[in-house]
């Protein structure tokens, strides 16, 4: 069973289609680097994924449970959202406590991971109230929530984001770790280099379809690009991208 598995999957806004017919299967123990340019669809796909919005068309399982499934996905999933989903007035510790809970971790487990995990990411203000945190420590928060139950397959939308270098390196060292432990990381970021590094396929997302998805070494060897930003700059500003045949591995 893959991890990921989605068949037509379609959600539109009134005449907007943000994602239009996506067929995708990401393995278990893969880095999935979701790439496209601004507007084509990637967070609403990780909304889709999440159980956050239903589908207009087509399915989706995720570890098994299909989407509509909203409550048994919980404690498959960890979502790293664009915007930290956190309680102003809790602590981080008494946040990450409070979903570990709802996530089904005993007592004993919370009081292990918490802590190591907090102390990983370098979160020294874990007993202040969340409201007086800075973009990069609420960020380290939300990543930390995220991970706490070993979820299944890990979804996180730019998790770089207000990071400094020492906490986004504890983040690749983790997500490479939880990926090697049989997680699916499924990463949508413009940070190219964090893709480049992680990913083991790439998926290239462009008007709510995926127009490209292969290893990223193939993929910018197709194109002849050094880098994947040169690939993704070939595939998605060269003639019109929407006429070109898809690649697949
Ligand atoms: N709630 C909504 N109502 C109406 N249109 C929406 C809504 N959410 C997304 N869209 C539209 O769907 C399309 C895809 O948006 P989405 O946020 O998924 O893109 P994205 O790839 O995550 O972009 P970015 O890289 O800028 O974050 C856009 O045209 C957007 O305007």
């Amino acid at each position: 069973m893959a991890a990921i598995e989605t068949d037509g999957l379609t959600k539109r806004y009134g005449s907007v289609a943000a994602v239009e017919g996506l067929d995708l299967t990401v393995e278990r123990g893969t880095v999935y680097g979701f790439l496209g340019p601004n507007g084509a669809g990637k967070t609403t796909t990780m909304r889709l994924l999440t159980g956050l919005t239903r589908p207009s068309e087509g399915t989706a399982t995720v570890a098994g449970v299909d989407v509509r499934e909203r409550d048994r996905l919980g404690e498959h999933i960890g979502y790293v959202p664009d915007t930290p989903p956190l309680y102003e007035k809790l602590t981080a510790r008494e946040q990450l406590s409070a979903v570990a809970d709802v996530r089904g971790l005993d007592r004993e487990t919370v009081r292990e991971r918490v802590p190591a995990l907090l102390d990983r990411f370098g979160l020294d203000a874990a007993d202040d109230r969340i409201e007086t945190y800075s973009k990069g420590m609420k960020q380290k928060t939300s990543v930390v929530q995220a991970i706490v139950h070993e979820p299944d397959v890990v979804f996180l939308d730019e998790p770089t984001s207000g990071l400094d270098p020492n906490a986004a390196r504890t983040l690749k060292a983790v997500l490479t770790e939880l990926r090697d432990a049989g997680t699916a990381v499924f990463l949508s970021t413009h940070v190219l280099p964090v893709v480049d590094e992680l990913a083991d396929v790439v998926g290239l997302l462009y008007d709510g379809e995926l127009l490209a998805e292969d290893d990223p070494e193939r993929l910018k060897a197709d194109l002849d690009g050094e880098t994947l930003e040169d690939a993704f700059v070939e595939l998605t500003t060269e003639d019109d991208p929407a006429t070109r045949p898809r690649e697949r591995p």
